[in-house]
């Protein structure tokens, strides 16, 4: 067995959202009424519950669910974007969130954003040069003329995931953690990134993807974890798992 990159042990993460919401039930109102309270005016919403597994060197790894079930929080956690109410999460070296990571500034050229995208995941600069062509190469905006010179305010959001996906997968990472990117490209830019997403795995990473695209997953990931409502339903081979979720979402 391989070495474990992320060990994730009966997390929780509950949001406090403040502000009053909806009105109520009448029993509820009524209740107050008589007991002279306040409506609470902090409600909490609990996105991910006693949730473990672990992650291995190598491993693709598909999350899924329907919409809310916890996926994105699960993941911005593991990155440490987002603290736990309870439990821990344990991970080799720091894992990179594609989209936060790597945020690109909307006014400065595609070309820029390439370099500065490179240098803030502690790339050199001389390591930065090095790969310079080829993300731009990869991501494909220039496929259709000069655009890489262009500000980003002028990108599709397509091509926009396109560089965002080239940056980051241009350095090898421990974690890599990708939420949705690989959908927004065209076929042949899915193929693309797929076969980087391969290569980063053999590399002895770990890669993460968040899709609703089960395509994606089925193509991309060996293993799949299901969540709904906060909790997993499933743990396991993607097909199985896959199978099972769309027979579920197919009866919704
Ligand atoms: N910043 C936040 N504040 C309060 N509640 C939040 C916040 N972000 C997410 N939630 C809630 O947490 C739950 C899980 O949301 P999350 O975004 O993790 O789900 P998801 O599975 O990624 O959803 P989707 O597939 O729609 O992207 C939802 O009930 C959502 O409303």
């Amino acid at each position: 067995m391989s070495e474990p990159t992320v060990i994730v042990e009966n997390l929780d993460v509950v949001y406090q959202v403040r502000g009053r919401s909806g009105p109520g039930s009448p029993i509820s109102a009524l209740r107050r009424m008589v007991l002279r309270r306040a409506r609470p005016s902090k409600r909490e919403v609990h996105a991910v519950k006693n949730v473990s597994f672990t992650a291995y060197q190598g491993q693709a790894i598909g999350l899924i669910g329907t919409n809310g079930s916890g996926k994105s929080t699960l993941l911005r956690t593991i990155a440490g974007l987002q603290p736990a109410r309870r439990g821990r999460v344990l991970t080799r070296g720091q894992p990179s969130f594609l989209g936060v990571n790597a945020a690109l500034m909307r006014d400065l050229t595609g070309e820029r954003n390439v370099v500065l995208g490179c240098l803030a995941m502690g790339m050199t600069p001389a390591e930065t040069r090095a790969k310079y062509q080829e993300i731009v190469d990869f991501s494909g905006i220039n496929d259709k003329g000069d655009f890489i010179s262009l500000p980003m305010r002028t990108y599709s959001s397509g091509m926009a995931a396109r560089l965002r996906f080239a940056i980051a997968a241009a350095k090898t990472h421990d974690v890599l953690i990708i939420d949705e990117a690989l959908t927004t490209g065209d076929a042949r830019f899915q193929k693309r990134s797929e076969d980087r997403v391969r290569e980063l795995r053999r590399q002895a990473g770990t890669v993460f993807l968040v899709s609703h695209a089960n395509k994606s997953i089925r193509d991309t990931c060996e293993r799949t974890i299901w969540l709904e409502s906060g909790e997993i339903r499933l743990d396991g081979p993607t097909d199985e798992v896959v199978d099972a979720y769309e027979a579920y979402t197919r009866k919704r």
